[in-house]
């Protein structure tokens, strides 16, 4: 089944399982850099709390994916993706596509990535002991998923200018200095970005924008806001227009997004949709949660009650 097969439906709560809680861990070994440290010091809190665990090393891209698609769903009672959002993109796309039984098992998340945007989103520090606590003890809720040409987001699906930042961005360099290389791309690209227009269809309505990002999750790139009411358990998207093309635009947004003043810029919209069309220059890159997913033209819509994610517990 590929995730556009997928079909909504209804997830019960999680009841505690007998005996001790046992955990498949889905590692990717090179996530952030390689953060071996914070992996371990987890690891040692969940073994001492008494957790069964089985890990799952990844050696290249795509193997995050096929281990969640092959889940029986009496493998685990939890789900844990270490790793950044490209891991947990894997991760996703894996467990609706899963048809071995394990696609509602609960997933929690060990956060050893860059950025770590869908860590920011559960209010889930990286401290190990943070992160220990909610894989043992979190409870899950069903969330929303967004899915762009086939592919599952988590966060967000992004046209333009963004997108040509993440499909540029050199993986060796991200490892080296993190998000600098983020911000090292973005400036080559303002540089040699043509900034073409694009057609986008949200729920029927047709728009005009320089860039689009249908937001699942309204953190962005770390702790920036780009969707100030997208919310994980709102069954809708919500869409970021950028208005105005051209250099000084894009380094307007950019600054606007750093100083959390983008919604406040007229040429700066959202639209709440459920379904939503990207038409462009042909093959242009479509970004979904900071890795390239499709490319255009995007067949966006959102996935409700998609995924059982683990949530911090209340203190
Ligand atoms: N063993 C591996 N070797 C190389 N690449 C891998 C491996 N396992 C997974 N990947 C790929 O590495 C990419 C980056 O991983 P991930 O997003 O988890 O970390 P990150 O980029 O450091 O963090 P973030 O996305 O939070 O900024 C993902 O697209 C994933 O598919």
């Amino acid at each position: 089944m590929r995730p556009s097969d997928y079909r909504p439906r209804f997830f019960p709560p999680v009841s505690p399982a007998a005996g001790p809680l046992r955990l498949r861990i889905i590692h990717n070994p090179t996530a952030g850099g390689a953060r071996w440290r914070r992996y371990g010091a987890v690891l040692e809190r969940l073994d001492r709390a008494g957790a069964r665990i089985e890990e799952l090393a990844t050696g290249r891209r795509g193997d995050a994916e096929a281990y969640a698609a092959a889940l029986a769903r009496d493998d685990c009672d939890r789900l844990v993706v270490a790793g950044g959002d490209g891991t947990i993109n894997e991760a996703i796309n894996g467990l609706l596509a899963n048809q071995a039984g394990g696609r509602t098992i609960p997933l929690a998340i060990l956060p050893l990535g860059t950025a770590n945007v869908l860590a920011q989103e559960i209010g889930l520090s990286t401290r190990p002991a943070a992160v220990a606590r909610m894989i043992l003890q979190g409870a899950a809720r069903p969330i929303a998923l967004g899915e762009a040409n086939g592919r599952a987001f988590t966060l967000m699906a992004g046209v333009g200018f963004d997108a040509h930042v993440v499909a540029q961005v050199d993986g060796r360099l991200k490892k080296r200095i993190g998000k600098l290389a983020y911000v090292w791309q973005t400036l080559r690209q303002l540089a040699v970005y043509d900034f073409p227009l694009y057609r986008v269809t949200v729920d029927g309505e047709v728009f005009t924008a320089a860039s689009a990002v249908a937001c699942n999750a309204h953190f962005y790139g770390g702790r920036y806001v780009l969707a100030p009411d997208a919310l994980l358990d709102d069954p809708s998207l919500e869409v970021c227009l950028f208005g105005r093309t051209g250099r000084l635009h894009a380094v307007k947004y950019a600054a606007a997004l750093l100083l959390g003043l983008l919604p406040r810029l007229p040429d700066y919209r959202i639209v709440t949709g459920r379904q939503v069309s990207i038409q462009g220059p042909a093959e242009d890159p479509i970004q979904g949660d900071g890795d390239i997913l499709a490319s255009l033209p995007a067949a966006i819509r959102v996935l409700p009650d998609a995924l059982n994610l683990v949530f911090p517990p209340r203190r």
